[in-house]
């Protein structure tokens, strides 16, 4: 492992609790609960083994100072039973020593050695003992009583020393034992955890080809081993899971732009379509010329226009005449051959830009004007309907003349009698009405307009 690496795993370390610290703590709660329940049944061993060994000494003090006192009393020395007394008093374990001499004819003497503030303890046996004097073989008179008694605070005190000393023992056996499996736990597992989980955690798509190498192991082939080889094996699953996502991703990001451009390709190829079926929908597949839908659609905007600007706006209604007869004369294909000619007439006479020439009917055509007033209007109607006659298309059914012409109604706005562009078409109709009426191939104007008939070409 590289030092990076380490260096970051002591960094999270520090800030985060540590197993080893836990199971140095519980470890040391263990050896506390151990130290203390070990001394407590070592405890009760030390307190027989104690007790035993008081009576152990006072049965040998006995047996030091019975065959002197008996002799002594025998003698009737009572300085020499004083001193044996004094002697035998100083053992540490003796609380009381009594010795009751029996003489004949006298009541018995109690001489008594007493340990400055001894307590007598009830589980300690007290040694009683008559003093039986032998002056000579086969002879035996008792002289007297002993009664020792042990000294309670003595069994104690050594008990007490003892169990401090079991449980110190106790606590150091535990803390080095302690101590010990920590340092090992940490020395063959926690450092080796912190590495992998250093590891882990400086781990990301660039450094998936850096192996996880567990560094100073002191033994191998074991858990850890194997988790550090789970590990480099699940990183290289990892970095080929990740190449192919990559590659994956390429092809999904090169089929995404082609089909873009392909979707592009169509909505530009929809859009073309969708303009041409528009200026189609708006077109006469016969004349070309302008429908009666795109004519509907234009004459609202120029009449309003007209009405905000206060430009003129006039309108011609040109219809072919006797065309019935033309179509029963000549055949239906021709009468759709002589609409088309017409339609030409219309569309080149009718080219400034505003001007709206549509086919409005069967063989009726509508022109819108902007900026035109009645005069100039007539003009331009004059001039359509002398260009048809100059057609020349033979209609010998006419009742008009020898070729096919046209009427033309001629009506320009005036805002105070229209209130809208129904109005003003009434008014071009009823002139075409009136052209027709007059003998039609002419053009007639609106009468309610004054300005109408001014300067009417001849
Ligand atoms: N060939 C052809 N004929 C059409 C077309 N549309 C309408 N027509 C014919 O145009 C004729 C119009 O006749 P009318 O409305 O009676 O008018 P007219 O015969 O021209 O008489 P006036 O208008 O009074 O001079 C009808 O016979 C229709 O069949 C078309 O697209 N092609």
């Amino acid at each position: 492992m590289n030092t990076e690496v380490i260096a970051r795993a002591a960094k999270a370390q520090s800030g985060r609790s540590r197993i080893v610290v836990r199971l140095l703590l519980v470890t040391l709660a263990a050896g506390l609960v151990f130290s203390i329940l070990s001394t407590l049944v070592r405890g009760g061993f030390a307190y027989v083994e104690e007790r035993d060994a008081i009576q152990a000494e006072l049965l040998q003090l006995r047996d030091i100072v019975q065959p002197a006192l008996t002799k002594a009393i025998w003698e009737m020395d009572r300085a020499s039973v004083a001193v044996h007394l004094d002697s035998a008093a100083r053992l540490p374990a003796l609380g009381r020593i009594a010795v009751t001499l029996r003489m004949a004819d006298t009541a018995p003497e109690v001489h008594v050695r007493d340990r400055t503030g001894w307590t007598r303890d009830e589980t300690l046996p007290v040694l009683r003992r008559p003093l039986t004097y032998s002056p000579y073989a086969g002879a035996s008179e008792i002289v007297g009583e002993l009664e020792i008694f042990a000294d309670g605070r003595e069994l104690q005190a050594r008990l007490y020393r003892e169990i401090i000393v079991i449980f110190i023992t106790q606590l150091v056996q535990s803390l080095l034992l302690a101590g010990f499996v920590m340092w090992m736990f940490n020395r063959t597992v926690t450092r080796h955890v912190r590495d992998v989980a250093a590891h882990l955690d400086a781990l990301s798509a660039k450094t998936l080809s850096r192996k996880l190498a567990l560094r100073d192991k002191l033994y191998h082939n074991d858990e850890l081993d194997q988790l550090a080889g789970g590990v480099n094996e699940l990183q290289d699953r990892l970095a080929a899971h990740l190449g192919q996502l990559a590659q994956y991703e390429g092809e999904i990001s090169r089929h995404r732009d082609h089909l873009a451009e392909l979707v592009g390709e169509r909505t530009r190829a929809l859009e073309a379509a969708n303009r041409k079926l528009d200026e189609l929908s708006r077109r006469d597949a016969l004349t070309a010329l302008p429908n009666r839908r795109h004519f509907d659609e234009c004459k609202d905007i120029e009449f309003r226009r007209a009405l905000r600007t206060g430009q003129p706006l006039s309108l011609l209604l040109c219809d072919i005449d006797d065309f019935k007869r033309f179509n029963d004369t000549y055949g239906h294909g021709a009468g759709d051959d002589c609409l088309r000619q017409v339609g030409e007439v219309l569309a080149s006479c009718f080219m400034r830009a505003g001007d709206v020439a549509a086919r409005v009917g069967g063989e009726e055509f509508a022109v819108l004007l902007p900026g035109l007033n009645a005069a100039e209007a007539r003009a331009h109607a004059e001039h359509l309907r002398a260009q048809v006659f100059a057609l020349g298309i033979a209609h010998e059914a006419s009742s008009a003349a020898d070729r096919v012409t046209v009427s033309v109604g001629v009506a320009a706005l005036v805002p105070a009698q229209m209130r809208d562009f129904d109005a003003l078409y009434h008014c071009a109709d009823v002139a075409l009405y009136g052209a027709k009426r007059a003998g039609r191939n002419r053009v007639e104007c609106w009468k309610g307009e004054d300005r109408c008939d001014a300067g009417l070409p001849s």
